[in-house]
């Protein structure tokens, strides 16, 4: 197998979207922009509460098919001395990409994930992430984000490219622990609930 084909023999998609692409349409029943999105799970490494060591990334809505979220890089989340992981910091792109997917009322997984790491990030410094959706083509969901160090105007420190496939449930109760998410459709947090089932069951 070479290094760009998948255990299905399928090769590594582009980032670009297709000439088919549709511009991104924002579900009427999307949060209002400003409202904060929430965390989708609560053990999730980036946006979970109960991860003592997680990011507690914080996603609100934006206009159209954007978001924005910030993160405040921890002792934990070091690579080198004194500087925020390189994979730590791409786990807070893929999050705020993510989170864009519950502004189009959709379940999808990373299927590609292009970072560029521009300058680094120190521990105790915020970073203020945006991202945006670009095109969906059939199950494909294109889009961008970046983040930005010293404030929302600050230089840009880290950016990325995303590919996202949309999925069913059967995706998580099939690989992950589907008890926990059979669970969790019990949640007296209804949009917690609604966000992650009631999409596409
Ligand atoms: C207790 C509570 C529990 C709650 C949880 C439940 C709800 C949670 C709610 C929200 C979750 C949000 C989670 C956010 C976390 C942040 C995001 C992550 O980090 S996700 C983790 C990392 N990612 C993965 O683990 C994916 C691993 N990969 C896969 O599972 C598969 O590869 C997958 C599903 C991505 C695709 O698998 P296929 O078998 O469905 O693929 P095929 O159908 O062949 O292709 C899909 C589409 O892509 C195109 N495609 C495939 N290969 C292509 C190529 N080489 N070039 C162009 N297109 C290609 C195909 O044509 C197709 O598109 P066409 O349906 O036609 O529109």
């Amino acid at each position: 197998m070479s290094a760009a084909t998948t255990p299905s023999g399928r090769g590594r998609p582009s980032l670009t979207p297709p000439a088919d692409a549709k511009p991104p349409v924002r579900h009427p029943d999307a949060p209002a922009p400003g409202e904060l999105l929430g965390s989708h799970y609560d053990q999730c490494f980036a946006c979970g509460e109960d991860q003592p060591h997680g990011l507690h990334l914080a996603a609100r809505a934006g206009e159209g098919v954007s978001v924005t979220a910030e993160f405040t890089v921890q002792p934990a989340h070091q690579g080198a001395p004194g500087l925020a992981h390189g994979g730590v910091l791409a786990t807070a792109l893929d999050e705020t990409l993510g989170s864009l997917n519950w502004l189009l009322r959709v379940i999808a997984v990373t299927r590609r994930l292009e970072s560029d790491f521009v300058q680094p990030v120190p521990v105790g410094s915020t970073l203020h992430l945006t991202a945006r959706c670009t095109a969906v083509a059939g199950r494909k969901i294109y889009s961008t984000a970046e983040g930005r160090v010293g404030g929302p105007d600050g230089p840009v420190a880290v950016r990325a490219d995303a590919l996202f496939v949309e999925v069913k449930l059967d995706h998580f109760t099939t690989h992950g622990r589907s008890e926990e998410v059979h669970a969790a459709m019990s949640d007296p947090d209804q949009v917690k609930v609604a966000r992650a089932f009631e999409v596409n069951p």
